[in-house]
């Protein structure tokens, strides 16, 4: 079995002028992995994907998919490759079974019943216009194009932007009918992060043009601690323990949310004799936003607010 994994980036660093974008980016995606790309907006997913695709240059360090540089990706590799952009751009004089049948005939391997399933589960019409579709329809019918090929690997730059509860939801199911086929990959950038939970094995972090963190959902979740202490009088202030990434403080509470919290970093918070300390799970959502948000921008809010 080949074990190399689908996507390889290798130090990866993009400059647009002077400006960095991604910087020594290092990511191995290996096959049969669905990973979530996360970064806030305008941290290089985009570009990163791009490069990934062969449609921009590197300024230095590579990319490779499915072993093949991407600046020299060939046909046979690109028909393994469905790569879904940003903005689900459709040619709008054409009705949704042109669509297909135009698309079909870019690939070597076209799946009709995947076509007709995606189109179906997102209520389209063969005889529709482009055109006139909702932004959700638009999704679906571009989602059908991009799977009826049967790609090995998915790529999907923020595919559900916009789109309401229920259709990102099928969209999701859509996205999850690939994998249910055998060592099928996919590699997809979201802001919806209960969404990522929902779906993705794994995620890679983008902050600032780095990877901050590579590791599985569970694992990210779990590094990430959140703790609501108790006073039944004013709480002391938030003190200097190693990891403490946020802190909030009302007046009867302090709550904490910590990096690799240890069983040291408990006992210290024991020593501040609060009447009681309440772990508190968090959602994917709340550790990205504590890990990703800039350090003290609600301190310096909530600081500014407080002379109001
Ligand atoms: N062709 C270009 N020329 C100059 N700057 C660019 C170009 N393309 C992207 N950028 C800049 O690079 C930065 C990263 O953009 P990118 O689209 O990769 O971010 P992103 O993480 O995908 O953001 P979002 O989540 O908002 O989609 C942005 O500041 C953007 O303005």
């Amino acid at each position: 079995m080949n074990t190399s994994p689908v996507i390889e980036i290798d130090r990866l660093t993009k400059y647009y002028g002077t400006r960095e974008i991604v910087r020594d980016l290092s990511l191995k995606v290996p096959a049969g992995t669905i990973y979530g790309f996360l970064g806030r907006n305008g941290m290089g997913k985009t570009t990163t994907i791009r490069i990934l695709l062969g449609f921009e240059d590197p300024t230095r360090g590579g990319t490779r998919v499915f072993g093949q540089d991407s600046q020299s990706l060939s046909p046979e590799t690109r028909a393994r490759i469905g790569y879904l952009p940003e903005g689900h751009h459709v040619y709008g004089w054409m009705t949704v079974k042109e669509c297909g049948r135009f698309q079909a005939s870019f690939f070597p391997k076209w799946n009709q019943d995947i076509f007709e399933a995606v189109i179906t589960h997102f209520r389209l019409e063969p005889k529709m216009k482009a055109g006139h579709l909702s932004r959700g329809q638009r999704a679906g019918l571009c989602l059908a194009m991009t799977l009826a090929p049967e790609p090995e690997l998915l790529v999907l730059d923020d595919p559900a932007l916009g789109l309401d509860p229920v259709a990102r939801r099928s969209l999701l199911q859509s996205m999850l009918y690939v994998t249910r086929q055998p060592n099928r990959t996919i590699l997809f950038s979201s802001h919806l992060l209960s969404d990522v939970e929902r779906v993705a094995d794994r995620i890679a972090v983008l902050d600032g043009g780095a990877l901050r963190a590579d590791c599985t959902v569970e694992r990210f979740r779990e590094s990430l601690r959140h703790y609501v202490l108790k006073f039944d009088d004013t709480p002391p202030p938030a003190p200097a323990i190693p990891g403490l990434l946020e802190s909030f403080r009302t007046d009867r509470e302090l709550a904490l949310t910590f990096a690799n919290a240890t069983s040291d970093t408990e006992a210290q918070l024991a020593r501040l004799q609060p009447a009681d300390i309440e772990p508190v799970q968090m959602t994917l959502e709340d550790a990205f936003v504590s890990y990703v948000g800039e350090r003290g921008e609600k301190t310096f809010f909530m600081r500014d607010l407080e002379h109001k």
